[in-house]
């Protein structure tokens, strides 16, 4: 797919006052600091469509970017950054859960994960809140640059390995890198395939 056209729409903290439409949205969402935004610049081809930061937290609102005219992306703000107040966690968690709940266009979720890591309880216990609110939703495993092929494949299978216990399907999943533009084809063909689905 060609990206002709990415424009920044709004930012809003609730799901009810962003863009009224019927076009399908793809939403980005996984630990700060995991490449949410740099993905979604990445993908787009523009450098500072979403800002990004080498500090966690930099995304804080709900974010709608039009592509094409015809497909949302959008940026959200991330979880599991260990410096943040209990009441500022709750009140994402009540963002994020009014936002999952509030989006009938809402076409698929982009779980991202950093490929660097072993498995994170934060992130399975995410993932588990997807499934619950029944959310379709895609893994992508983020920063592959950063490491092996074979190590990045490592962490993959042990987090598949820990999903084995309480998913009867193992999830579909993607790699990405926004440094070496690892992924960005499949993701495309995948929006792609999905938003035909809807016409
Ligand atoms: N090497 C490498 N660095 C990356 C990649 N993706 C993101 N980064 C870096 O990781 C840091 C965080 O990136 P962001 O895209 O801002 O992360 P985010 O998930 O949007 O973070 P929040 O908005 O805070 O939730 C930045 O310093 C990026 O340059 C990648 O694929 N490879
Ligand atoms: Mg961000």
């Amino acid at each position: 797919m060609i990206i002709k056209d990415a424009k920044f729409i709004s930012s809003n903290t609730r799901a009810d006052q962003c863009p009224q439409t019927e076009l399908p949205e793809y939403a980005f969402i996984g630990r700060s600091n995991v490449g949410k935004s740099s993905l979604i610049n990445m993908l787009t081809g523009r450098t500072k469509l979403a800002k990004t930061s080498s500090f966690p937290g930099k995304t804080q609102l709900i974010n709608h970017f039009l592509i094409n005219d015809k497909w949302y992306i959008v940026d959200l703000p991330g979880y599991g950054w260990a410096k943040v107040s209990k009441t500022s966690r709750e009140s994402w968690r009540k963002m994020i859960h009014f936002y999952f709940q509030n989006r009938p266009n809402l076409a698929c979720v982009f779980l991202l994960i950093d490929s660097r890591l072993p498995p994170q309880k934060v992130d399975v216990e995410f993932l588990e809140q997807l499934g619950i609110m029944g959310v379709p939703f895609v893994l992508v495993f983020t920063k592959t640059d950063k490491q092996s092929a074979a190590k990045t494949d490592a962490n993959i299978s042990l987090f598949m390995n820990t999903l084995k216990e309480n998913w009867e399907e193992l999830p579909h999943y993607l790699k990405s890198s926004s440094s070496s533009k690892e992924g960005r084809d499949e993701i495309l063909q995948f929006i792609e395939s999905v938003n035909q689905q809807y016409h």
